[in-house]
């Protein structure tokens, strides 16, 4: 089932005291299933509040996203006010976030971090057939990550690319519709940014869902299916290619 995310014409002003600034001007984006597109540009220009508009944690001016799951209706993500029960909702059911920081609990065992928000999001009794369903699950996908052996261990006992993983496994508990993702290796060197990287792309392709990743990496970006850029909350249109021979109908 064919899952597509649609940005529509979103802009955001924002008013500081008596100045007003347009923070995104008029970007639209299509994203398919299984596509992992990568958002770059400057500092400062807009990435990570078109991120959070996706994620429903920001509302634009003026604009849509639409999350069309393959095998349902099609949802406005932009519908709701971010701190309202209807957004967190949306956020649950459909929505994968991953931070740059991954801030994990202290004082939580890695198998935790992935089942604490389950815990909080709804009562399971302990041991129950539910509770042992999402247990099995997030061992499942810490194998999935590469730290199946790492279940018990503290987050301080883990490197940041293992952490990095922790907090990209964790985003996929709800078997998200959308992954929405934040310059998830800044923190990490190159190698251990392409291990995650490389994670991301096929965790993705895997899911069939629509991705996106904010990054100033080029070594990252490289390693994505297409990437586009903002500048001063303008989304960069690309020069249209040359006509190809065959193209232009030219003969030799
Ligand atoms: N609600 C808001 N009120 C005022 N300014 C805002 C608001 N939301 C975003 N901004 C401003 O919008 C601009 C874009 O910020 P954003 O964090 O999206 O940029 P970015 O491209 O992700 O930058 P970086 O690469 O440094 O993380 C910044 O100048 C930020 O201060």
């Amino acid at each position: 089932m064919n899952t597509h995310l649609s940005i529509n014409n979103i802009t955001l002003d924002v008013t500081d005291g008596s100045t007003h600034r347009r923070i995104l001007d008029d970007v639209s984006l299509q994203v398919d299933s299984g596509e992992l597109l990568g958002i770059t540009g400057p500092s400062g220009s807009g990435k990570s509040t078109l991120l959070a508009i996706a994620g429903t944690l920001q509302k634009p001016t003026s604009g849509s996203v639409t999350l069309q799951p393959g095998d349902g209706q099609a949802i406005d993500l932009t519908e709701y006010s971010p701190s309202s029960r209807q957004a967190a909702a949306l956020r649950r059911r459909y929505l994968g976030i991953v931070f740059q920081q991954a801030n994990l609990f202290p004082s939580l065992s890695i198998l935790d971090q992935l089942l604490v928000m389950k815990r909080l999001d709804r009562v399971m009794p302990l041991g129950g057939k539910a509770w042992r369903g999402e247990k099995d699950k997030a061992h499942r996908l810490l194998e999935h990550v590469g730290l199946g052996e790492l279940g018990h261990r503290m987050p301080g006992q883990l490197s940041g690319g293992q952490q990095a993983r922790v907090n990209v496994a964790r985003a996929l508990m709800n078997d998200p519709q959308l992954l929405l993702i934040d310059e998830p290796t800044a923190a990490l060197d190159s190698e251990a940014a392409t291990t995650v990287t490389h994670l991301i792309r096929r965790l993705v392709a895997e899911a069939q869902i629509p991705a996106i990743y904010v990054s100033h990496d080029a070594e990252q970006l490289a390693e994505l299916d297409r990437v586009v850029t903002l500048r001063d909350g303008i989304l960069e249109q690309k020069a249209p290619a040359e006509p190809t021979l065959a193209q232009s109908g030219a003969c030799l």
